[in-house]
């Protein structure tokens, strides 16, 4: 095993959080006692159970309340359903509570359900995007997304429905969280009735506090406490924690985290007492090399598996194969889950008793003007390292093993991470705050302001889609359909497009397939097979008319999950497409599109798909040997993805979806075209860059 060690008192401790204007609440607890395995003693016995009056006391008497409390403390299970039990969501009332992340929305839910004996989608319940698990005459508690309730607010640009919004993981600072936190705050001043409760195990107290008490009145002068201005925010830190979880570093730092991962798990099945593995990498690659590795090096001398039950956790794993990771753990085995910072948040799973933490995730960067957005793998924050940690010790003590020196994490973890917000392409958002009739957009109450530069070209985007207009607002109706499709702008603009060219059939089945993240099995090993299973499918037009067939044939099939197995399809994918495709279908029936077919005239289809993404068209350099493009836009090196069925085919004009980066920039989801078609679509985007096309 790499060399650990475990300082003697660092153990992770919740801060006292002291706010003079506030008003601090600070409750001390005595430790609590354990072993008696009802829910409703579980319930009892978590640390937040004594702060439940302090908590109902607190809302009742304040707009906002901020509470801080360890992981595990039962802040995002108990807070909802003390609410409800206090008449919180008595009539037609609702109790709504955000969570970053789809997995952890539909996981609580599943937990609040059983803990109030209750099915799931009646009295609790959960929106995902393009999933809805409620019943709008019984749910009284819902979890959703901070996305999704953005989305609401279209339709109820108040949020009528609710009594009280509980902003969880507020320290992740998700551009919707960001989003969320300026709008609610403008919601407050209509409806003073209305109760916000933001919470967090590692939030930054003080500067959340302070940004509910500054009203902005216009973008040079705040006012603090002017007649009119807001309640100061109660905060509220909840003492004590689950179990404890002893914390181990590196002695010396690890050459590969990956190595040093595998190693560890192996060590930990070796010499510690049962209890499952919970190990954060970074992303699908690593996660499936470490599944590999651990597959091979599980095996004694002779062959004989250890009994490690290795699963990999990502947001692109189907839905069946992230449940697994729930699901008990047989007898006689022990989980390996792998997962990405997923789980980092709110999940409890439930055997998790040792957690190994690699010290890094993958963050997406943009830069506005290269317009590239990167992932890239990042050091995280203290924070994370914090969340990462309290997966443990939740239902029984644990351990987390850092694969990094404790010196490292002193001296060289930034405390907090840099909000989403500043470090993305912010289309999506922009045009959600101009749906929301938020027209000044740098002037808006944002918690940290976004860089003029991506501002900028963000707008330039939506301008040159034809989304805003010369004032910057939304262009009816194009923008404001837009802004209703639950999309990005650029696949909802191809999706209104193929109204006029009459292909709407066929670019709602594409839109539903860009909405998943692959609809491809790739499995290590296998990707010779999958390569010649492509082939079966590909169009020489590229990816976009490839996924046509490979829907068709899963229709043709039967909706077959046989038919999926053998051509290395994703089924729980192609189902979801097939659900997602239908939806969409309502969506633009409601517009107005009348659904209509080309009958497979790829031609027409290429235009639409064009009409969205005519910003993303790349030309092959002239004399490239190893398949180099140039961006229009920006003259940015770029290579087709190895995933594309025009890999090495390399047409000399292309439209792409996006743009991944690892050791080089690559085009994913690619199709040809003819360069005349640019102008066409565009002529005000691409008369100043590129003067004559013909000439290419
Ligand atoms: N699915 C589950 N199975 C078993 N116990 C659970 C489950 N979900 C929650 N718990 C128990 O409830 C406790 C509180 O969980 P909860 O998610 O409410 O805490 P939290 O304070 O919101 O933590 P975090 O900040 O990590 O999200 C857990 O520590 C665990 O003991």
């Amino acid at each position: 095993m790499s060399k650990f060690w475990k300082p003697g008192s660092e153990r992770p401790r919740a801060t006292l959080v002291d706010d003079e204007e506030g008003g601090v609440l600070f409750f001390s607890t005595p430790s609590s006692e354990y072993g008696r395995s009802t829910l409703e003693r579980q319930k009892q016995r978590l640390p937040v159970y004594k702060y439940r009056d302090a908590i109902l006391y607190l809302v009742e008497n304040n707009p906002t309340t901020i509470i801080v409390g360890e992981t595990g403390s039962g802040k995002t299970t108990q807070i909802p359903q003390y609410l409800k039990e206090a008449g919180w969501a008595e009539g037609d009332r609702v109790i709504a509570c955000t969570q970053p992340r789809r997995l952890s929305v539909q996981s609580v839910a599943a937990r609040v359900a059983e803990e109030m004996g209750v099915k799931l989608g009646d009295e609790v319940g959960y929106t995902i995007r393009f999933e809805d698990q409620t019943n709008p005459g019984t749910t009284k508690i819902k979890f959703l997304t901070d996305g999704v309730l953005l989305r609401e607010m279209m339709d109820d640009p108040l949020l009528t429905n609710y009594s009280v919004i509980m902003v969880d993981e507020a320290h992740e600072r998700s551009i919707s969280t960001d989003m969320l936190l300026g709008l609610l705050k403008k919601i407050q001043r209509r409806r003073p009735e209305l109760r916000l409760i933001i919470s967090s195990a590692t939030i930054e107290a003080k500067s959340m506090s302070n940004f509910f008490q500054i009203r902005k009145k216009n973008r040079r002068q705040e006012v603090k406490d002017d007649p009119g201005s807001l309640k100061p925010p109660a905060i509220l830190s909840v003492e004590g924690k689950g179990f404890p979880v002893e914390i181990y570093y590196l002695e010396e730092p690890a050459s590969d985290y990956l190595q040093s991962a595998v190693s560890t798990v192996l060590s930990i099945n070796d010499e510690e007492p049962a209890g499952d593995i919970l190990v954060f990498l970074t992303g699908q690659d690593d996660i499936e090399a470490a599944v590999q590795l651990l597959a091979d090096g599980a095996r004694d001398i002779r062959g004989h598996s250890s009994g490690l039950l290795v699963l990999p956790l990502y947001s692109g794993l189907p839905r069946a194969d992230q449940d697994l990771v729930f699901a008990p753990t047989p007898k006689g085995k022990r989980k390996v889950i792998i997962s990405t910072n997923i789980a980092e948040t709110s999940l409890t799973l439930e055997g998790v008793v040792y957690v190994v933490d690699c010290g890094f995730s993958k963050q997406r960067f943009y830069n506005p003007i290269s317009d590239i957005e990167s992932l890239v793998v990042a050091p995280i924050s203290k924070a994370s390292a914090r969340q990462r940690t309290g997966r443990a010790g939740r239902v029984r003590p644990g351990k987390c093993f850092r694969l990094y020196t404790e010196e490292y994490f002193v001296k060289e973890l930034p405390s907090e991470g840099i909000p989403e917000m500043q470090r993305s392409n912010l289309v999506s958002c922009v045009i959600q705050l101009k749906a929301l009739g938020i027209d000044n957009i740098l002037g808006f109450d944002w918690l940290a302001s976004p860089p003029p530069e991506a501002m900028v070209r963000a707008l330039e985007v939506l301008y040159s889609l034809g989304i805003l207009d010369e004032d910057a607002k939304l262009t009816s109706p194009t923008g404001f359909q837009v802004a209703e499709i639950p999309l990005e702008p650029m696949i909802a603009k191809m999706i209104l497009s193929a109204d006029a060219f009459g292909c709407s059939e066929e670019i709602i089945t594409v839109a539903a397939v860009l909405s998943v993240q692959s609809i491809w099995v790739n499995i290590r090993g296998t990707q010779k097979e999958l390569d010649e299973v492509k082939l079966w499918f590909a169009a020489a037009e590229g990816d976009h008319v490839s996924f046509l067939n490979v829907y068709k044939g899963f229709l043709n099939s039967g909706k077959s999950s046989q038919w999926c197995y053998k051509n290395f399809i994703n089924y729980h994918a192609m189902k979801k497409v097939v659900d997602v495709r239908e939806q969409l279908s309502r969506l633009i029936k409601r517009l107005g599109i009348v659904l209509k077919s080309c009958e497979r005239d790829t031609q027409t289809l290429r235009k639409a798909v064009l009409a969205g993404f005519f910003a993303h068209a790349s030309c092959l350099e002239e004399y490239s040997q190893n398949g180099m493009y140039k961006t229009i836009r920006s003259s940015q090196e770029v290579y087709i993805h190895p995933s594309s069925v025009l890999f090495r085919v390399n047409p000399k004009w292309v439209i792409y979806h996006s743009l991944v980066s690892t050791d080089k920039h690559y085009m994913r989801n690619v199709i040809a075209i003819d360069p005349s078609w640019l102008t066409e679509a565009a002529p005000h985007f691409y008369q100043l860059r590129m003067p004559n096309p013909a000439l290419f």
